[in-house]
């Protein structure tokens, strides 16, 4: 009698019912590897493997029925009875915990059906099981990069078996090589027909970049890839009478829909085969100034009926998730590490600085201590750059400013600039909080507390990118507390240290937390100078220094007539006088009840 007849003996008269075990919530532990001899398996035979869907098998579990009454003694505990497997099978279930060991090797996450399996070397995308192109495979080669990174592990054989992808991997970790190759082989050589891979980003700045990415990557292979600059260009780029096709379109949300809505409209979006969102769950933010709603529109647009769709981003919020899961078929989520959390390459630290003035005292220490270039501070708003910018250009760093307000000529010019070492200290705004992949910064300074923890992550992810270490510093005041604990938290997630008190601190109400993340804190200006009177607002700065220059003008031309040279204008410019000190006295009125409203400003000498 061997166990199994025991078994049957010892159990007759009661029902059993299948329960699967339930996930576990940490990555792949459920197949439980022994150490293996690390060899992996091709890339053909895993895609093989996990297609039969080994990786997603459950244990299974024998559960008795609660109501079922039986006269059986219970069970002893028994073994379980091993099932011969045939060789086949056996080759294939060592196949399938060689790719759960890889996956827990490099902490990658996946959730969908049959997910295909990491590839461990770039040499594998050249089986015939991807049908990557020799020119592709040459241009990947020639990074020069040792191995794919976790996220392009997983997200390359998803996407080159044109799955749907919702991606998760850290600042910095390679996720537009990871998203651009697929796209590229997809397409694989130019056609006349027109656009037929569409990437959206948030800003132009990154938008560009991924462009530059692009044209490397696509060199030698027909492709021809753009990105709009100017609305105003692209009608000779797109319009009915250009002849020039494009394959690839990369550029930001508001410009796409403002040429779709020209009429006719500008680009033909019929035949995008796929769309791909990077900074995914900013694009896909609600509410007024967010891209949602033309994101929605340019996803009408693309009626192509099998169009691959990847969504790729550091941090995700619980709504993408559920927009993704509902309108996405055949999705595949992948994370690398823990989902929302920042990348542990960073040194990160907090640093009390007591009040607003307290900040400038400490960024001038730590300048007097020697700061390591290139170095990047993030301010909360265009007003606090351009205050920032002044005070320490006249500390004599070489420093420049990006804002919303520059014209794209010189946050073009500024961007290339840092990039080329020329600028050693960039202030920014949260424009250059995602996807902007400086190399080598050293340090980013959090002059102002970010307004939440996805800001945080994706501020900090400027540094410390593709493996090399980074520094971050936040600073933060009575007046930042409401978001210190979950910053705090964030820190000590990835490995750092911080205050056991921070950890302690209260939780904010998400409402709370939501409307900081809107509307940040209202802070003193950032000056050193001592000001008896009021600065006039910006706006009205400019146009008394437009008055000033007209007046100049016109004691010129008062001037001339006083010698004879000009005859007219005479009595308009006398007009003109009057009119203009007239504008100038209401400015200025303006300002100086502003300021006896306003609390007088501190200074720090
Ligand atoms: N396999 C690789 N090995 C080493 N470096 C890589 C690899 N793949 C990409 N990189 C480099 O890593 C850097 C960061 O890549 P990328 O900008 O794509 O990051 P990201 O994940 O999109 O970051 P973010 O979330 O901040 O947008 C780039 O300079 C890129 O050239």
């Amino acid at each position: 009698m061997d166990t199994f007849d025991i078994f049957k003996q010892l159990t007759a008269g009661v029902r059993f019912t299948k329960k699967r075990a339930a996930p576990s919530s940490k990555p792949n532990t459920s197949n439980q590897v022994k150490e293996q001899p690390r060899q992996l398996p091709s890339a053909s035979e895993a895609a093989e493997a996990s297609e039969s869907g080994d990786e997603c098998t459950a244990k299974d579990e024998f559960r008795l029925l609660t109501n079922v009454t039986g006269t059986a003694p219970t069970a002893p505990k028994q073994k379980k009875a091993k099932k011969q497997l045939s060789k086949e099978q056996a080759e294939q279930q060592q196949r399938a915990e060689q790719i759960s060991a890889l996956r827990k090797e490099h902490s990658i996450t996946v959730l969908g059906k049959d997910v295909p399996a990491p590839i461990s070397s770039f040499d594998e995308l050249s089986t015939p099981h991807f049908k990557l192109l020799p020119r592709l495979q040459e241009n990947l080669l020639s990074y020069g990069f040792a191995q794919p990174t976790p996220i392009q592990m997983q997200a390359l054989p998803v996407l080159l078996n044109n799955r749907a992808l919702m991606a998760c991997a850290p600042t910095g970790s390679g996720k537009t090589l990871a998203f651009l190759t697929p796209i590229i082989n997809g397409l694989r050589s130019h056609k006349t027909t027109g656009l037929r891979a569409l990437v959206l980003a948030p800003t132009r700045e990154l938008a560009q970049q991924i462009y530059r990415e692009c044209a490397e990557l696509t060199r030698g292979t027909g492709l021809r890839t753009h990105f709009i600059s100017k609305v105003s260009e692209a009608r000779q780029q797109h319009g009915p009478d250009c002849k020039q096709k494009y394959d690839i379109l990369i550029s930001t949300p508001n410009r796409v829909r403002f040429l779709l809505q020209q009429q006719p409209p500008l680009l033909d979006f019929k035949g995008i085969e796929w769309f791909v969102l990077d900074e995914a769950d900013r694009l896909m933010e609600e509410g007024q100034n967010n891209f949602k709603e033309q994101l929605d529109e340019i996803y009408a647009a693309c009626t192509h009926p099998q169009k691959r769709v990847a969504f790729f981003s550091a941090t995700y919020t619980v709504p993408v998730a559920k927009w993704a899961l509902r309108h996405l078929k055949n999705l595949v989520r992948v994370t690398i590490g823990v989902q929302n959390s920042a990348t542990d390459t960073v040194q990160q630290e907090l640093l009390f600085v007591g009040s607003e003035s307290g900040k400038l005292l400490a960024v001038r220490e730590m300048v007097r201590q020697g700061l390591q270039p290139p170095v990047l501070v993030f301010v909360q708003s265009k007003d606090r750059a351009k205050q920032l910018f002044e005070e320490l250009l006249y500390d004599g760093i070489n420093v420049d400013v990006i804002h919303a307000e520059r014209t794209q000529h010189q946050r073009d010019n500024c961007v290339r600039a840092f990039r080329e070492g020329h600028i050693w200290v960039l202030i920014c705004t949260e424009l250059m909080g995602r996807g902007i992949d400086f190399k080598g910064v050293n340090l980013v300074i959090n002059y102002d507390f970010p307004p939440s923890t996805i800001s945080y992550i994706h501020r900090i992810g400027r540094t410390g990118r593709a493996g090399r270490p980074g520094r971050a510093i936040t600073f933060f005041t009575q007046d930042d507390t409401a978001n210190l604990r979950s910053i705090a938290q964030i820190i000590k997630n990835s490995g750092g240290e911080v205050p056991e008190y921070m950890l302690q601190m209260k939780k904010v109400r998400k409402s709370e937390a939501k409307m900081r993340a809107k509307k940040p804190l209202e802070r003193e200006d950032i000056s050193t100078k001592i000001r008896p009177e009021p600065r006039p607002t910006p706006k009205n700065f400019v146009k008394l220094q437009k008055i000033e220059k007209t007046e100049k003008v016109l004691k010129q031309q008062k001037h001339k007539k006083h010698n004879n040279l000009a005859k007219n204008g005479d009595s308009n410019a006398l007009r003109k006088t009057k009119k203009l000190a007239k504008i100038k006295d209401q400015i200025e009125s303006k300002v100086a009840a502003k300021g006896k409203a306003k609390k007088p400003k501190k200074s720090v000498k």
